[in-house]
C-alpha cells in the first residue's frame, strides 16, 4: 500500500488510545454497524477518536488492506486491531470489553 497512507494510518492509531474507522462521524453515523460501536463506546464512557472512511475512498480501501478486515467499523485499542461491530457487541456483553478498556487506558 502507499507508504504515505500507511504512515498516516500508523500515526492515527499510535496517537489515539481508541480509534474507530467508521462510516460517518460519532454525531452522524452513516451505518447501523458504526452506530452500534459508537453507542457501546459512549456507554463505556471512554475517550475515543473516529475517522470517517466515507470521506476518503483511498482510506476506505486502504484500511481493508491495512487491517486485513473487509468491513467497517474497525476498532483499534492501544495500537492493536480489536474488531468490528460483532466482536464489540460480544465483548461488551461478556464484560471482556470493560476489562480490556480498563487495562488499555490505564497502561
Ligand atoms: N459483521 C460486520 C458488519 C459490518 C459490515 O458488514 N459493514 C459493511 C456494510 S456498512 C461494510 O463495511 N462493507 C464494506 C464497505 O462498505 O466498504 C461487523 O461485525 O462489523
Amino acid at each position: 500500500m502507499d507508504p504515505e497512507l500507511k504512515k498516516s494510518i500508523d500515526n492515527l492509531i499510535a496517537t489515539n488510545g481508541i480509534v474507530v474507522f467508521m462510516k460517518g462521524s460519532r454525531q452522524f453515523p452513516q451505518c447501523g454497524f458504526s452506530n452500534t460501536v459508537v453507542q457501546i463506546l459512549n456507554t463505556m464512557g471512554v475517550k475515543y477518536e473516529t475517522v470517517d472512511i466515507l470521506a476518503d475512498p483511498r482510506l476506505r480501501s486502504g484500511m481493508k488492506e491495512y487491517s486485513q478486515w473487509p468491513t467497517f467499523p474497525q476498532v483499534y485499542i492501544n495500537g492493536e486491531f480489536f474488531g468490528g461491530c460483532d466482536i464489540m457487541i460480544q465483548a461488551y456483553q461478556s464484560g471482556e470489553l470493560k476489562e480490556i478498556l480498563e487495562v488499555a487506558l490505564n497502561s
